[in-house]
């Protein structure tokens, strides 16, 4: 069985705070999805309407074609961790698992095979109040694998987790999308999900900003162009038409996520005399800060900037941040 998760238009406010503004996105089976946003863009909320904790304003969020609600039994089907610090701190590891035992429909024996599974077996009977963060991650992991759903929803589950705990976290994506089940996973670093995830929708200030494969993005991210023009204000205008996104120092223009073929022939064609045009390497970090701090980047592609400002600055920053 293949579990799709589709959101379409799903939009959330909170009095005048757009949290969650018209995303549309499908997570696909048999892959790990890297949901990711700087802090305050809205994956939470996401994630919250995903698993109808709470409602959303428009739009619609699908497990399999159907919104959780719809689902019986949604935690055969569906596993969460949204916040690992969400325990009785009085209950022991398996005494939480054998709490949510009876709705998931599962034995005791299922409750210390997955607290075995996520290294917690010997730490199982003592109390959730003395667990380490890395502890409490690993519990929340084990109640979202208590049903051995098809779907995993995890927001940020390696904060807390050593490094061999986020290389353990890794494989254990790896394998659970292997195994055709549907892993979304949230973070605020790139770096952090790089090398577990295949696909990745960005979303800043509540929008969309792209939803890709990881080597899609990367391939696009991780392109840029230097630019010395005497014709600053017309290569300033051009960019702001072709929508790249530009910054500008004192050496010149750098413009993002395009080519040298794609920037020499525009600007030939504009009549734009160019005294330099190089191929520079992007750093994804950064291009990716960049993408999801803008407030105004655009649904379905690589952020436009508007390349506004008439001379070279003393910094190279993004015009459309000015
Ligand atoms: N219950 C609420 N009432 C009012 N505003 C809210 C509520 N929940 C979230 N918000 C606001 O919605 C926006 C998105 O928050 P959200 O927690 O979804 O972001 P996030 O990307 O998960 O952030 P983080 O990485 O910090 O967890 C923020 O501006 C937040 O303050």
């Amino acid at each position: 069985m293949s579990v799709a998760i589709s959101i379409e238009g799903l939009t959330k406010r909170f009095g005048a705070v757009t949290a969650v503004d018209d995303l549309t996105f499908e997570v696909a089976p048999g892959r790990v999805t890297g949901f990711l946003g700087p802090n305050g863009s809205g994956k939470t909320t996401t994630l919250r309407m995903v698993l109808g904790l709470i409602a959303p304003t428009a739009g619609r969020a699908m497990i399999g074609g159907r919104p959780y609600r719809e689902i019986s039994r949604p935690m055969r089907l569906v596993g969460a961790a949204l916040e690992a610090s969400s325990f009785h701190p009085g209950r022991t590891g398996l005494g939480h698992l054998q709490t949510l035992a009876p709705q998931t429909g599962v034995s005791t024996a299922r409750c210390h095979q997955v607290l075995d599974f996520v290294g917690l077996a010997t730490a199982g009977d003592r109390r959730v109040g003395g667990y380490s963060t890395g502890m409490r991650q690993r519990l929340a992991l084990a109640a979202a694998l208590l049903g051995d759903p098809q779907v995993i929803v995890l927001d940020e589950p390696a904060n807390g987790l050593d490094p061999q705990g986020i290389v353990w976290l890794r494989e254990l994506l790896r394998s659970l999308a292997y195994e055709g089940r549907t892993v979304l996973v949230s973070s605020h670093v790139l770096a952090e999900v790089r090398s577990t995830v295949d696909d990745v929708v960005v979303i800043g200030g509540g929008r969309l900003i792209r939803a890709s494969t990881l080597a899609d993005f990367e391939s696009l991210a991780e392109r840029a162009v230097g630019v010395r023009t005497p014709a600053a204000d017309a290569f300033a205008q051009l960019a702001a038409e072709r929508g790249w996104m530009v910054s500008r120092g004192p050496g010149g223009f750098r413009v993002d996520a395009q080519d040298c073929a794609t920037v020499g022939a525009a600007a030939f064609a504009a009549g734009i005399e160019l005294h330099q045009l190089t191929d520079i390497g992007a750093d994804l970090e950064s291009v990716f800060l960049r993408l999801t701090t803008s407030p105004d980047a655009p649904t379905g592609h690589l952020a436009p900037q508007i390349a506004a400002a008439t001379g070279p600055g003393p910094h190279t920053e993004p015009e459309g941040h000015r």
